[in-house]
């Protein structure tokens, strides 16, 4: 699903209005009919008392329109137009009109006014700032927002929260609306998704107004939002002849005494998703228990006996994922550097291999091209350094992927894979899956895919919401808390029987 612009959404409502040869004011019907059979579906006439809170452009006239709806339904509205501007816009005026005409008389509210009491129990509709805001809201306008998220009652907020930009953090966050749920039009914004700013965000959900179909066809985004029906069309079918050598042979390499459960599970997540053949690469510490925890896995042991000191593999593998567990032993940085300076594998780099990788830098031009990093949030700032807010997260990301040719997995409540100027941001997943050895579960699923030959971008978008959904299935029948990496790695097959179950309800292009 493709997160647009603001000003890709912009151009496609204009060329909408020319291609469809509708007014401007009926796709705002379109978008009103929309909020209104969402709310009517719910409300189903009930007397609970509405709020609707209306700034005077497009977002407020989406507002207004919702409110006609919703009188002519019967319903219990409120309507205050927030007179933030003298600049109101043409589909507001024509749609304050009609209201006016039906006797909903608005209160008009201003820096002076006295602010509308709400009560916990009653609902706010809040239209006051769309994908329009283009700078802090006024003070008394602030305070207003503070007003309404300090009620305590339910609010539904028109296209975005007020206050919230779709692509920048706001300077002010006490004059963002706290939404309770978002009626998105036609497609989410890229705030929903950042930590910073998708605070404000609990669920959403699209409205579509049928924009230009087109348009929205043909116009390349920067980011992407996955869902299932992007992820289905990347699996590769297992054919009927093939056989284990078809599915490639994996290197786990890693560990060190005290942290060889980390290849443990990376092994087991590798062979899960479908490894052909998997050997672990640990120090001589771990044979034991890598032979004994994973009787499936071939083992091979490095020189050292705690850590790993000198990397000698005695055959060729498809893929490596390597630095779960691995430590930073000056002797385990030196090996990792020998062998990165030579390797022509494909990579998958996590945890400690990162961290080499950031202390020595003239190490990222050895990659591979296309080589998978996966760091956390503090192995990204050993690469990158610091950033401003999470948009230039994404920005220097993006330039360090493009300098460096790899593709970076950005982790977090919504994990996002960078590459060639673009971001996929994953849908699955759940705080659960934020627990100890998820990302070697995570590294040892993406070096499982490229092992079967999944293209490398298409192994990370792939993995991570297979990783996510896997932990979502544990987390629907255990509850966030015991969620574990090895549950994880055991629900890799129902993740893969979910996608591709025909029993499952229809995919609504919604979130939260
Ligand atoms: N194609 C669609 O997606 C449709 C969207 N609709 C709705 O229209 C809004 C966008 O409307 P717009 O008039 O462009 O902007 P806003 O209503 O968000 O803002 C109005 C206006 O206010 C000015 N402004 C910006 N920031 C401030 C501020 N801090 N203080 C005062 N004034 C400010 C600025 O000039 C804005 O233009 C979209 O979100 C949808 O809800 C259509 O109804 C249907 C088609
Ligand atoms: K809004």
């Amino acid at each position: 699903m493709k997160i647009f612009s603001a000003a890709q959404i912009y151009k496609a409502d204009k060329l909408t209005i020319k291609n469809q040869q509708i007014s401007s004011e009926a796709l705002m019907e379109r978008a009103a009919t929309g909020l209104f059979q969402w709310l009517h579906e719910r409300l189903r006439g009930t007397s609970v008392k509405i709020h609707l809170f209306c700034g005077i452009g497009n977002n407020g006239g989406d507002g207004i329109a919702l409110a006609r709806h919703l009188h002519e339904h019967g319903y219990n509205v409120h309507v205050h137009v927030v007179n933030y501007s003298e600049k109101r816009s043409k589909d507001f005026l024509i749609n304050l009109e009609r209201l006016k005409d039906r006797k909903i008389w608005p209160d008009f509210l201003s820096e002076k006014s006295t602010l509308p009491k709400i009560h916990e129990s009653d609902i706010v509709i809040d239209a006051i700032f769309g994908i329009g805001l283009n700078r802090e809201p006024e003070g008394w306008v602030a305070h207003l927002i503070k007003h309404i998220n300090s009620s305590g009652a339910f609010t539904l907020s028109v296209d975005v929260p007020s206050g919230l930009y779709s692509d920048r953090v706001p300077e002010n966050l006490e004059a963002v609306v706290e939404s309770n749920y978002v009626l998105t039009i036609q497609a989410p914004k890229l705030s929903f998704f950042l930590p910073q700013t998708g605070i404000f965000v609990n669920q959403w959900e699209i409205v579509d107004i049928g924009l230009d179909p087109q348009y929205l066809e043909e116009t390349e985004t920067d980011y992407q939002f996955i869902t299932k029906s992007d992820i289905v069309p990347l699996y590769i079918p297992r054919e009927k002849f093939a056989h284990k050598g078809s599915f490639g042979h994996s290197v786990i390499m890693g560990g060190s005494y005290g942290k060889i459960g980390a290849v443990v599970l990376s092994t087991k997540a590798s062979l899960n998703i479908g490894s052909g053949l998997v050997t672990a690469y640990i120090p001589e510490c771990g044979y034991g228990v890598l032979q004994t925890a994973v009787p499936e896995a071939m083992v091979v042991t490095d020189d050292g006996d705690d850590h790993v000191k000198k990397i000698k593999i005695p055959f060729e593998p498809t893929v490596i994922g390597l630095g779960m567990g691995l430590g930073t032993e000056t002797g385990t940085v030196h090996a990792i550097s020998e062998f990165l300076e030579k390797n022509k594998t494909p990579l998958v780099i996590d945890a400690d291999g990162i961290n080499i990788l950031a202390k020595q830098p003239g190490l990222l031009k050895k990659l591979p091209p296309q080589t998978i990093l996966t760091p956390h949030e503090g192995e990204l700032k050993r690469l990158l350094g610091t950033w401003k807010d999470d948009f230039d997260k994404l920005k220097k990301t993006m330039a360090f992927s493009k300098e460096h040719d790899c593709i970076v997995v950005v982790k977090g409540a919504h994990t996002i894979v960078i590459y060639n100027g673009k971001g996929y941001i994953n849908s699955t997943g759940n705080p659960g899956i934020a627990t100890a050895g998820s990302g070697d579960v995570l590294t040892g699923t993406l070096t499982g895919l490229l092992s079967q030959g999944y293209p490398a971008l298409h192994a990370a978008i792939f993995g991570v919401f297979i990783h996510g959904l896997a932990g979502d299935i544990e987390a629907s029948q255990k509850g966030y808390e015991a969620v574990t990496a090895s549950s994880i790695i055991n629900n890799i097959g129902n993740a893969f029987m979910a996608l591709f179950s025909t029993k499952q309800e229809e995919e609504a292009p919604s979130g939260d």
